[in-house]
């Protein structure tokens, strides 16, 4: 059975409800991720113990540091057993090189992508931190860096999804968030499509964290968004 294109953000504010939630969950149903909140309370331990489960593990700690410092800390998560890691595009090309190049030679090198601009962010977002342009062109422009660092492929929103594909190929991972189910609100996302349409549009993975994890039923939150994509 080909594994799930869906990752679920377990944005959980301790290792108890999270584990409360994924006892529910079969490993080739979904993809889980761990991110900044969970991992800062649980630990390395809680990463470790999903993967030894069999989870595939997408950890979301965006490194942005100087290129030393992120090559080093992405040895570190490779060698908590993970599927996948992440650092974000603005920390430039040097510093994606230098994570690509730590990580070649690695036994069980994960996936390595990188953040363009966050999902939360509008066009009045960048002009607050004076960046020029539609998030749609910054997106690109930090696209292709990191295509041109050798990494294995970008977070962005499923907006952006058809001209990526065009210019980055078909091999080139994006990995969406910013997903909501229609009629779901966006909260404090601003590029936000449906399940179905990321997929459409070219995405390989949904980053789907609130409309499951907060939904009164989060089993039955989930078998919906499955059955909508099922023939995408
Ligand atoms: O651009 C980005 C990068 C990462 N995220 C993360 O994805 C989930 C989305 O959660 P929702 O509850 O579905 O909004 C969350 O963990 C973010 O840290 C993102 O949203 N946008």
């Amino acid at each position: 059975m080909e594994k799930s294109r869906i990752i679920i953000a377990l944005d959980y504010p301790n290792e108890e409800q999270a584990l409360r939630f994924i006892r529910q969950l079969d490993p080739a149903q979904c993809r889980l991720k761990v991110g900044k909140e969970l991992f800062t309370r649980a630990g390395p331990s809680l990463v470790k113990r999903l993967a030894a489960q069999g989870f595939s593990i997408f950890l979301d700690l965006k490194f942005h540091d100087i290129p030393h410092t992120v090559a080093r800390a992405c040895l570190a998560a490779a060698d908590l057993g993970v599927w996948m890691l992440n650092l974000h595009a603005l920390g430039g090309l040097s510093m994606m090189k230098a994570a690509q190049e730590a990580l070649a030679n690695n036994p069980s090198r994960p996936q390595l992508i990188a953040v363009t601009i966050l999902t939360s962010m509008n066009q009045g977002g960048l002009r607050q931190i004076g960046l020029a342009g539609t998030p749609e062109e910054n997106v690109l422009q930090l696209a292709l860096l990191t295509q041109e660092a050798g990494l294995d492929g970008i977070v962005c929103s499923g907006q952006e999804a058809p001209a990526l594909r065009q210019a980055l190929g078909k091999e080139f991972l994006l990995v969406t968030p910013g997903i909501r189910p229609a009629g779901a609100a966006p909260e404090d996302q601003q590029r936000v499509l449906t399940p179905r349409e990321a997929l459409t549009k070219g995405a390989n993975y949904l980053v789907i964290g609130r409309p499951i994890t907060a939904a009164p039923d989060p089993m039955v939150a989930l078998k919906a968004i499955e059955a909508e994509i099922s023939n995408v």
